[in-house]
């Protein structure tokens, strides 16, 4: 049996231009993620990890190339289309947590289904906001929430609807050890339990421990494609790119 691909990328390039400078953040990427699996994407600050976050999902349109969710090309989609695909199949967490301020963390986190007209399954989104530890401010706003609180509500609003496909873009950045170790079990749990797919950007080897795989980009081009490699095995492909990054990546002051 073949296997199913959540997500596929086919020589994506996306040049950006900027001030009168042209900035290749992706030189050409071919990817491929299997349904159930769990990839961590790192590299050096400015390798194109966010860039290739963005295209793969469709929030971002590449100068060249292909991508796909499930069996459908993104750039065959009309903007309302590639909206209405995203709504119904992908979830979001952010580095910049995109909250809405106006709403409460109860309504942020069921704002994708009834953007989608999906009536949220109770169950789940309480199990959800308890795993993320957040059941006891479900009617706070988030500017009365700390930064690791609003990424937890993020992370949780992207989990609500059991999307196929997560992108999440540092989503322990902000968190303290505990609450990033509960955050990345959830996350591998939604992965084994409910074979949701998942594509994380993060800096923290400890962090891609989790995952099944490992991408390494490096200046816009995948270098490294580690199946299950430990968090020795990740710091050290790092510091063999780019030795100050992974130094302070792995919680070491240089
Ligand atoms: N909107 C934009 N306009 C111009 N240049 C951009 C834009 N977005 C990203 N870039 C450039 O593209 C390159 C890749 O950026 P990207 O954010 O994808 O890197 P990254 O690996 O996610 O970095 P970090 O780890 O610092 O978040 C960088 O050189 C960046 O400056």
């Amino acid at each position: 049996m073949s296997v199913q691909l959540a997500v596929r990328v086919e020589q994506l390039v996306r040049r950006y231009e900027a001030g009168g400078q042209h900035v290749t953040a992706l030189a050409g990427v071919d990817a491929a993620f299997a349904r159930g699996t769990f990839t961590a994407v790192m590299g050096p600050s400015g390798s194109g990890k966010s860039t290739l976050l963005q295209t793969a999902a469709g929030l971002d349109r590449p100068t060249s190339g292909r991508a796909w969710i499930g069996g459908t090309e993104l750039s065959k989609l009309s903007e309302t289309a590639l909206t209405r695909l995203r709504r119904s199949k992908v979830g979001f967490v952010f580095q910049a947590f995109n909250l809405v301020d106006a709403l409460t963390v109860e309504e942020n986190i069921t704002l994708p289904m009834r953007l989608s007209g999906t009536r949220p399954d109770r169950r789940w989104v309480a199990e959800v906001v308890e795993r993320v530890g957040m059941g006891d401010r479900l009617h706070h706003r988030p500017a009365q929430l700390s930064g690791g609180q609003q990424q937890r509500v993020a992370i949780a609003r992207a989990l609500a609807m059991r999307p196929e496909v997560v992108f999440a873009d540092e989503p322990t950045g902000a968190l303290d050890g505990t609450t990033a170790a509960e955050v990345l079990a959830l996350l591998r749990s939604i992965v084994d339990e409910q074979q949701q797919t998942i594509i994380m950007v993060t800096h923290d080897p400890l962090a891609a421990s989790y995952a099944d795989r490992v991408l390494v980009l490096a200046d816009g081009r995948i270098v490294t494609d580690l199946p299950q490699p430990g968090v020795s095995r990740i710091a050290a492909e790092l510091a063999s790119l780019h030795p100050k990054e992974a130094r302070v990546s792995a919680g070491v002051r240089a």
